[in-house]
């Protein structure tokens, strides 16, 4: 039986500007059961980046609460929650290996056994020859891999990703989510996944959430009901043309409201 990981109740987010309160979030609520593929899209500024960062902890919510595993999240919790970036946020002279070691490093873990640990993560997103690798001799596409074995290095039960393959080519980002969807079968992660690509939500997901604007909110819950493992051929499915379409319809109406 599977098992609720993330719960969102009532979460609510002002921010205070020059010109006074702005409501980001509006009373979000929705569960991410263990194992889980939910994406979220919406429109640009619907608060899908601020929602990530209330999930983390980085920041804190002016009402409602995030719970991970039943626990309400008031810092973050970097055993539980993985985080990924549109930039992979590398360092720049530091290898592979060292770059996904380096927060086994920050929590004073075996340098010997976090190498290991860093080598066998590497070989699970296909770089295993590139471990000596500094980042500015890898493609974009193995920086975001290298990225996603560092946001596995410490185990978590979550990852929580923010538009990761945005700027990537399309080939190279539709491969990244059939790499992704692998790794995830793997490790059995739970997966949040920001993307304003609708075609990548419902290829990826279980769940597509669809945010509204100003405030920010859930407007539809779009469940995914295709088979897996996904395939390319899907893409061109009845279920799949509608469930674009419908999304696509609902982010129109949002942005001329
Ligand atoms: N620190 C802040 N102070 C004031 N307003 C902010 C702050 N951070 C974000 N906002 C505003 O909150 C709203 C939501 O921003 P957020 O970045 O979460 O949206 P988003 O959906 O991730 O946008 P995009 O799709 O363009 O990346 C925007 O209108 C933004 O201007």
């Amino acid at each position: 039986m599977s098992s609720e990981v993330i719960r969102v109740e009532n979460l609510s987010k002002m921010y205070s500007t020059r010109e006074g309160d702005f409501h980001a979030l509006d009373k979000l609520s929705f569960a991410i059961e263990e194992g889980g593929f939910v994406s979220i899209v919406g429109p640009s500024g619907c608060g899908k980046s601020t929602l990530l960062q209330l999930l983390t902890g980085l920041l804190e919510p002016t009402s409602g609460q995030v719970l991970i595993d039943g626990i309400e999240v008031r810092k973050p919790l970097p055993e539980k929650t993985g985080v990924m970036f549109q930039d992979a946020t590398l360092l720049p002279w530091l290898t592979a290996e060292e770059n996904v070691a380096f927060p086994l490093s920050l929590c004073g873990k075996d340098k010997k056994e976090s190498q290991l640990r860093a080598r066998d993560l590497l070989k699970l997103v296909g770089l295993g020859d590139f471990i000596n690798h500094r980042p500015a001799e890898l493609s974009g596409g193995m920086r975001q891999r290298v990225a996603i074995a560092r946001g596995l290095v410490r185990d978590p039960r979550i990852l929580l990703m923010d538009e990761p393959f945005a700027a990537l080519d399309e080939q190279t980002r539709f491969k990244m989510g059939e790499e992704l969807l692998w790794i995830w079968q793997e490790t059995r992660k739970t997966i949040l996944f920001i993307t304003h690509g609708l075609t990548e939500a419902i290829y990826l997901s279980d769940t597509v959430l669809v945010m509204g604007t100003k405030p920010g909110r859930i407007i539809e819950v779009i469940p995914v009901d295709l088979p897996r493992p996904r395939t390319f051929e899907m893409i061109g499915s009845e279920f799949f043309g509608k469930a674009r379409n419908r999304i696509w319809t609902l982010i129109q109406e949002e942005t001329e409201a």
